[in-house]
């Protein structure tokens, strides 16, 4: 029976993502923080994690990011976009007005902040390590109210004070599925290739010639974040999101002169999109397969001493 760590407890939008990708037979196994999730896979205990990569309000979760791009590489096999309002949910009994204290996972304190000026004005906002362990600490009388998920309120004994919570409408997190490298998700055609990579920071135009790589193949870029390397100033990491999968000639030529260019290079999957809506733009002319394989057969006669 395969087995989901996600970031948990019970409750959070990460529990929802990983149950819209299990199947009925997969259990599902809250981990505290996401690196907990990620370790879970590595050492052999869970066959996939679920985890949040970025929010379209908040952006990238850095957790995540660090996370991924250290110990033994894991690969995304799937993503999951789940569209974003909150509950808050607070100890029965307590009205609005006796509200002091509001947790919540940071990227989820972000998105409401508007929100709880106008409605919990006396509420000091903390941080919590998710959405669900807020609601845990109410319980526990940690703190008076949680800003969380909607699923929450099925799994804590808390009374909802308010739902559809959100300062932007449309509001999306994307999840990844990731498990311990092995074959790969087949190709869909509507994919999309994610990668870190570390440049030599001391080359003048080294970003400018990644992406001039991927460029140069018609390779759409659909995401770029840097964070901080091991603490350094002026070190990153750069991760990528392309559109494409790795068996594809363009995205796999790219990666291969990527890896020529860069001190480091981390590939960290080849995956379906969530939707259609998340479609990119078209191959050009010249960089699809059929090209590819045109190219290489021309190449290979004139190597062969025909010029056709
Ligand atoms: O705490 C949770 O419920 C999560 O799954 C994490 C998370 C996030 O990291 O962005 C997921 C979705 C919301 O944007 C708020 C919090």
């Amino acid at each position: 029976m395969p087995s989901i760590a996600y970031f948990g407890p019970q409750g959070t939008f990460s529990e929802q993502a990983a149950r819209a990708h299990a199947g009925d037979e997969d259990a599902l196994v809250p981990m505290r923080t996401v690196p907990l999730a990620l370790a879970a896979v590595r050492a052999g205990e869970a066959d996939i994690a679920c985890v949040p990569v970025e929010n379209s309000v908040e952006g990238a979760v850095s957790a995540t990011m660090d996370a991924l791009a250290v110990d033994e590489p894991l690969v995304a096999v799937a993503e999951v976009v789940l569209p974003v309002r909150f509950s808050v949910l607070v100890r029965p009994g307590l009205a609005a007005e006796e509200v002091r204290t509001v947790a919540s996972h940071p990227h989820a304190l972000a998105q409401v902040q508007g929100w709880l000026g106008e409605h919990l004005p006396a509420a000091s906002p903390t941080a919590a390590t998710s959405t669900a362990a807020a609601a845990v600490g109410v319980l526990e009388g940690e703190w008076d109210a949680a800003v969380t998920a909607p699923v929450a309120a099925s799994h804590y004994a808390l009374s909802v004070l308010a739902t559809d919570v959100a300062d932007v409408d449309g509001a999306m997190t994307r999840f990844l599925l990731l498990r311990r490298p092995g074959e790969l998700p087949a190709p869909t055609g509507s994919d999309r290739t994610s990668i870190v990579v570390v440049a030599a920071a001391e080359r003048t135009g080294v970003l400018a010639e990644m992406l001039t790589e991927l460029a140069l193949r018609g390779i759409n870029l659909t995401r770029i974040e840097s964070r901080p390397h091991q603490g350094q100033l002026g070190r990153y990491r750069f991760y990528l999101d392309l559109d494409g999968h790795v068996v594809e000639q363009r995205v796999g030529d790219a990666l291969a002169a990527l890896h020529r260019r860069c001190q480091e290079l981390r590939f960290l999957g080849s995956y379906p999109k969530a939707e259609p809506s998340l479609a990119g733009a078209a191959v050009l002319t010249g960089n699809t397969d059929h090209d590819y394989a045109a190219a290489g057969e021309w190449l290979a006669a004139v190597r062969g001493g025909s010029t056709p």
